[in-house]
């Protein structure tokens, strides 16, 4: 099966504020989203590919709302807490938290996990407390266990920082195990992102390196679908889709100079270009070049 992630980050920010949003007014924005790429995908149906979308959990409930009847889109939000209510439990006092329940009972079938501004965050914090960052996976763990156990599909982030690529395989191999130590592996999906090669004028891995690290998983975890999670951009759709062990990518930004954002017609393009190749087709500004 291929995946086609889409992380939509906090791009729903209008550009008064300093974000990147100028598709649709925030309240409209989820609709707006779903509306825009569901009637698209559905060209793809028999393809064997599943279409994950990730929004903030304030947009959860007019995504889920915009679905049409066998769409092929599925809403995820992005990331649960390490804990949960329970019948005869904790009956939800989680002030701030999303919990795993929540998300599903928000219409969620999908949460993305330990995306590298997540694992960023957990380890500034650990490390203001003079606490051990390295139990940020074992955090993590405990996220990926509690949103299976709600029926949540997962795709679990990892990557090394550009410190760490000496010793990358010690980094991965400890994230990958830590992090789905006793968890049900037929619900979790890896995105493997190149956390030194994110941001400005940083030179993204070659096919060669993004097939390395897709057999390194592939081997640590017994066979795992992996997806690049760099991300999949109209420059790189059709090398990433040639990687043998890759089974997807993870989309963000959708233009990456000028008016950056994203942008449903150029999301549509980069499925066009992972799924079926050929020539791309030209659209504004599609090279990183000012972030
Ligand atoms: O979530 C995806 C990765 O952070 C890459 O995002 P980007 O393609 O917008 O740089």
């Amino acid at each position: 099966m291929k995946h086609i992630f889409l992380n939509l980050k906090r791009f729903d920010i209008p550009k008064e504020y300093g974000g990147v949003n100028a598709i649709a007014p925030v309240e409209q924005w989820g609709s707006f989203i779903v509306r825009n790429t569901q009637e698209a995908l559905k060209a793809y149906k028999g393809r064997d590919t599943e279409f994950v979308m990730f929004f903030p959990e304030a947009h959860v409930l007019n995504a889920v709302g915009a679905l049409c009847e066998d769409s092929p889109v599925k809403v995820g939000c992005q990331g649960v807490f390490r804990q949960d209510t329970a019948i005869g439990g904790n009956f939800g006092a989680f002030t701030s938290s999303r919990t795993a329940n929540a998300a599903k009972a928000l219409g969620c079938s999908c949460v993305l996990i330990g995306h590298c501004e997540e694992r960023r965050d957990k380890a500034g914090i650990l490390e203001a407390g003079g606490g051990d960052p390295s139990a940020v996976n074992r955090i993590l763990n405990q996220e990926i266990r509690e949103a299976v156990r709600a029926g949540l599909n997962v795709l679990y982030c990892i990557g090394e920082t550009f410190e760490e690529q000496p010793r990358w395989q010690e980094v991965l191999k400890e994230q990958l195990d830590e992090g789905l130590k006793d968890t049900d592996r037929t619900k979790v999906t890896i995105a493997y992102e190149p956390v030194w090669a994110i941001g400005p004028g940083k030179t993204p891995p070659d096919s060669d390196y993004i097939g390395k690290i897709g057999a390194f998983v592939k081997e640590t975890t017994g066979g795992m679908d992996v997806v690049y999670g760099g991300g999949l951009k109209q420059d790189n759709a059709a090398m990433v889709a040639a990687v043998p062990d890759m089974d997807g990518g993870l989309i963000a930004l959708t233009r990456f100079s000028g008016e950056i954002g994203f942008y449903p017609n150029e999301y549509l393009e980069i499925v066009r270009l992972y799924l079926d190749g050929g020539e791309r087709r030209e659209t504004k500004g599609s090279k990183r070049s000012d972030l």
